[in-house]
């Protein structure tokens, strides 16, 4: 954990300039600097034609201003909240499960990739404000300095008593709906640990990749995080059917089906690193008080998790081994089919669809069923393959 004495930080400025809060952070170097200075904004900053409602606000610390220009800027800004094709009509409850408080579910059925619902978060913040980083993917950084988070425009990092502060000031700014939404949020940690507004920022945050202060090279380290009202009830699964993207131009999340979902089926998603052995998974999940019942983890084997660990490879070799066998008789295309049938199969029941080498894995399976002249099999392979490259891109995108 990292710490800072509170003494360094400046004492509230508490300014209320229109829609804006701004707390002094550390001292700005000059009077007409506003580095160190953290705003608490309501974003979008003006009523978005078609949206009356009040909660369709977001109140967003925003630790350096330049990224604030970048959602203002953002081509469209500010949009409306996308609409799933049923439009008003609920697509979802929220209910009790019985092993993991309450739980989102479907009320209707989705098709992989389908918008299931969009919503701008209550509350957005630097990540690394409530995030104290003690460990950093490789392929975040592999800089020195890097496992702490430090606000890009000032010399030292933010305590969770700045965090505490910034986050009450956020809530003040709600109206009385939103703010009984944002306190009615799940807690998974100990009054011992954390204060209630940081237990509740760290249950439910959500990392939104595509927003963060400074370079692109510290984006992991400087993003942002939304807290949501419905998106924040999803709970955790190794195996997910949804994903969530974040839209700057309209300032919101959408959350999407991963694969296809029948009604009723509860929505998960993936709180850990989906390409991690079960142990990784296990470590990372402790942050939520979680230990996974989902089937992955009740089954695992060396194999799934080496699947799971080495998927890309191992979709890599597949397809090496049948495109390199170009002149095949149909006996060898039905078995080298059935080989790629059997590991499109092992990917799925692990919930790896994700993987950027799945629509390839689709790809050549269509070309094969053409050349056995599977018409049929071939459409059908092509649709899942559409959706999984739309899904990609997604996914790419942020
Ligand atoms: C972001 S909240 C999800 C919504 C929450 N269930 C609620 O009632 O609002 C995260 C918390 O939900 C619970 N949870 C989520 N996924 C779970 C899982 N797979 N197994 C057990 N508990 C889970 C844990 O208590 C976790 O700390």
């Amino acid at each position: 954990m990292i710490g800072r004495d509170s003494s360094q930080t400046a004492a509230s400025m508490a300014n209320i300039s229109g829609r804006e809060v701004t707390k002094s952070y550390t001292k700005p170097t000059t009077p007409d600097d506003d580095e160190g200075l953290v705003t608490v904004a309501t974003i979008p900053n003006v009523v978005v034609e078609g949206e009356s409602h009040p909660q369709q606000h977001s109140e967003w610390i925003v630790s350096e201003q330049v990224t604030k220009q970048k959602v203002f800027k953002a081509p469209g800004y500010p949009k409306p909240i996308p609409k799933p094709f049923d439009g008003d009509l609920p697509v979802y409850e929220i209910k009790a499960t019985p092993d993991m408080g309450l739980g989102l579910f479907a009320t209707r059925s989705f098709s992989a990739g389908d918008l299931i619902f969009a919503e701008r978060p209550l509350l957005v913040l630097p990540l690394g404000m409530i995030n104290l980083y003690d460990e950093v993917p490789a392929e975040a950084s592999n800089r020195s300095g890097d496992l702490t988070y430090s606000h890009p425009a000032t010399a030292g990092p933010f305590n969770l008593g700045d965090a505490e502060v910034l986050i009450e000031l956020a809530v003040s700014k709600m109206n009385p709906d939103v703010s009984r939404a944002f306190h009615s949020l799940d807690n998974c940690h100990s009054p011992n640990d954390y204060s209630q507004m940081i237990g509740i920022a760290l249950t439910n945050a959500l990392r939104i990749t595509n927003l963060y202060d400074g370079p692109t090279y510290r984006a992991y380290l400087n993003s942002y995080a939304g807290i949501s009202e419905i998106g924040s009830r999803i709970n955790h699964s190794c195996k997910p059917n949804v994903y969530f993207t974040f839209d700057l131009a309209s300032f919101s999340f959408s959350f999407k089906a991963l694969r296809d979902i029948a009604s009723g089926e509860q929505l998960f998603r993936s709180y850990c690193s989906i390409h991690a052995g079960r142990a990784q998974r296990r470590k990372e999940l402790a942050d939520w008080n979680i230990i996974c019942r989902c089937a992955s983890c009740a089954n695992t084997t060396t194999d799934s998790d080496g699947l799971r660990l080495g998927c890309d490879k191992i979709i890599f070799n597949a397809i090496g081994i049948v495109t390199n066998s170009c002149r095949m008789n149909r006996a060898a295309m039905r078995s080298s089919f059935e080989y790629l049938a059997q590991l499109r199969q092992e990917l799925y029941d692990e919930g790896l669809y994700t993987s950027k080498l799945y629509p390839s894995l689709l790809r050549i399976m269509r070309a094969l069923c053409m050349k056995m002249e599977s018409v049929d099999k071939a459409k059908e392979i092509e649709e899942e393959m559409k959706k999984y490259d739309k899904i990609n891109d997604d996914l790419g995108a942020e």
